[in-house]
């Protein structure tokens, strides 16, 4: 269903001191090969990993060097089929709001961040063999701008300050204009997202039944998937008891780059080493 192309890129970060290189096959970087992300010192204790129990991620501390890492090799090489079966809604809070747990992080690093996280993320689910449209859902008028040249269809908000009743208000416009296509929402905090790792997941959706993906610590959400007359999400604090609760069906595997979404600097250190998309390493570097 999905094979990968022959080229393999490096990818070289670090953050606070900390390295991460990959493996390269067959191939030259392309823009920075080298990245940083500047974290103030009082931020450093962020580095260590989050509480969540289901985190199988290694802790990452300054100067301590990390695992290598696989590439975002798909990034730069688009991989389609004809599969063209979910629409994928991406909800995204406006960057100059959006992310507000990487506060520590200067202002306009954290805006940054906030659009380069959407940014891959919509790159990824766009090169998913089995999406067929990703609707962007935004009250950011030049995020919409940046989506729309990336190839998404876009609307804004249907519920100001609701996000699960926007989301269900774009359900019901994405069946409009896409019938028979599935539905899931998928959150805009993946910047680590592999488009095997979403078609996978999607793979497992039960017919005419919810289905959602943990995150990687265990409590939260990352993507949320139904046929209309059963989209009802509950995204929020929680979110994975209240899916389950709701009668969702939890998605199993080793899905690792679609459970890690990042709120904070700690969960950032850990995209880096699953090895981030384009945009987000640029906005890490300096
Ligand atoms: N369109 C839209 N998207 C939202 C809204 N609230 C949250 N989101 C998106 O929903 C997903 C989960 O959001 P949150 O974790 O609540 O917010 P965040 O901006 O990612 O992070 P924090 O500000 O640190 O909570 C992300 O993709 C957000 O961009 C909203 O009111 N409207
Ligand atoms: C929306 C929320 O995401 P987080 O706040 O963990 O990014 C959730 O897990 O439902």
């Amino acid at each position: 269903m999905f094979s990968p192309p022959s080229q393999v890129r490096r990818v070289v970060a670090s953050i606070s001191g900390f390295t991460i290189a990959t493996p390269s096959v067959n191939a030259q970087p392309r823009g920075r090969s080298s990245l940083r992300l500047t974290v103030p010192p009082s931020s450093s204790a962020a580095i260590a990993p989050g509480a969540g129990s289901a985190s199988r991620l290694p802790a990452l501390r300054p100067g301590e060097r990390g695992p290598r890492c696989r590439s975002a090799w798909w990034q730069d090489s688009r991989v389609t089929t004809a599969a063209t079966s979910f629409t994928v809604l991406v909800p995204v809070k406006p960057p100059v709001r959006g992310k507000s747990r990487l506060a520590g992080l200067p202002d306009d690093q954290r805006q940054r961040l906030a659009a380069a996280f959407a940014l891959d993320t919509i790159t990824a689910a766009r090169a998913t063999a089995s999406v067929g449209e990703v609707m962007v859902v935004t009250d950011d008028h030049a995020f919409a701008a940046t989506a729309r040249e990336r190839g998404c269809t876009v609307l804004p908000d249907g519920v100001s300050g609701d996000l699960n009743a926007t989301l269900v208000q774009a359900a019901h416009e994405a069946v409009r204009r896409w019938p028979g296509s599935g539905l899931a929402a998928l959150c805009a905090d993946l910047p680590a997202l592999r488009p095997e790792d979403l078609a996978g997941a999607l793979a497992q959706v039960p017919a005419g039944g919810a289905a959602f993906v943990a995150d990687a610590h265990g409590t939260g959400t990352t993507m949320y998937a139904a046929a209309v007359g059963h989209f009802d999400p509950h995204f929020g604090v929680g979110s994975r008891a209240a899916h389950l609760r709701a009668g969702a069906t939890e998605i199993p595997g080793r899905i690792a780059s679609l459970r890690h979404d990042v709120d904070d600097v700690g969960d950032l250190g850990r995209a880096l080493v699953l090895g981030v998309g384009t945009e987000t390493a640029l906005a890490s570097g300096r």
